[in-house]
């Protein structure tokens, strides 16, 4: 069996909305933080539908038995924020994975070359290799900060197949390097843009978007 790998658009009106507030140039700092927060809640709703572990069981409710679900406690399930733009969808997530452990990761590019250089991992030396990993991250552009984060996961024991990353905006050529090296990843964006700049900013895009979250 050959992977591919998947980037869902959910067809959802409130992603729809509160990427609209993101992408507008006159949208203050406060209400793309707000933006941020909404569309990192929605991924995530969209993004760990089939993702989050769950056990079958019975309880009894006060009439008579009866089949249950529960999430399984018993499965390490984390979020990776990357620094510092993906701390802008975190709320949101965490919103909906309370017990998650939250492992931060920096990179910054470099402005000329484009290359990411990490200067913050927080991540353990091994992951247990059940491990499910939410990398929220607002931009795909060159796809040079997901590959290197992706890569200090895998050396860490965990399966590509087991990450879902929640992004708002993503450049084909960045699914490009993705789908390259881990086929089984999957993306779930709020959209898949046209291209990138001579910047390597993402067009029509939203801009910086750690520096529009942070207001530098
Ligand atoms: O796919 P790529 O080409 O690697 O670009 C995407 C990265 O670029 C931006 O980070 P930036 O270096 O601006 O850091 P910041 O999040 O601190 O603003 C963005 O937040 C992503 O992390
Ligand atoms: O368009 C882009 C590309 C990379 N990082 C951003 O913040 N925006
Ligand atoms: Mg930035």
């Amino acid at each position: 069996m050959t992977l591919q790998l998947r980037v869902y658009v959910p067809p959802h009106p409130l992603i729809q909305h509160w990427l609209a507030v993101a992408r507008d140039a006159s949208t203050p700092s406060t209400l793309f933080r707000s933006a941020m927060t909404e569309l990192g809640r929605w991924l995530t709703y969209e993004a760990i539908r089939d993702w989050l572990p769950i056990q079958e069981t019975t309880i009894d409710t006060p009439l008579a038995p009866s089949p249950a679900t529960f999430i399984d406690p018993t499965v390490p399930v984390v979020v990776m924020p990357i620094l510092r733009a993906g701390l802008a969808l975190l709320d949101g997530a965490q919103a909906l994975l309370p017990l998650a452990s939250i492992y931060h990761i920096g990179f910054v590019r470099n402005e000329e070359t484009l290359e990411p250089s990490c200067y913050l991992n927080k991540l353990p030396a091994k992951f247990d290799p059940q491990t499910r990993v939410l990398i929220t991250e607002p931009m795909l552009a060159t796809g040079g900060t997901s590959i290197a984060a992706m890569a200090e996961l895998t050396q860490r024991g965990v399966d590509p197949a087991l990450v879902r990353i929640i992004s708002v905006v993503v450049a084909p050529t960045a699914l490009q390097k993705l789908s390259a090296a881990y086929p089984s990843l999957n993306i779930y964006a709020a959209a898949i843009d046209e291209g990138l700049n001579e910047k390597g900013f993402i067009v029509p895009g939203l801009g910086d978007a750690g520096d529009r979250t942070f207001g530098t």
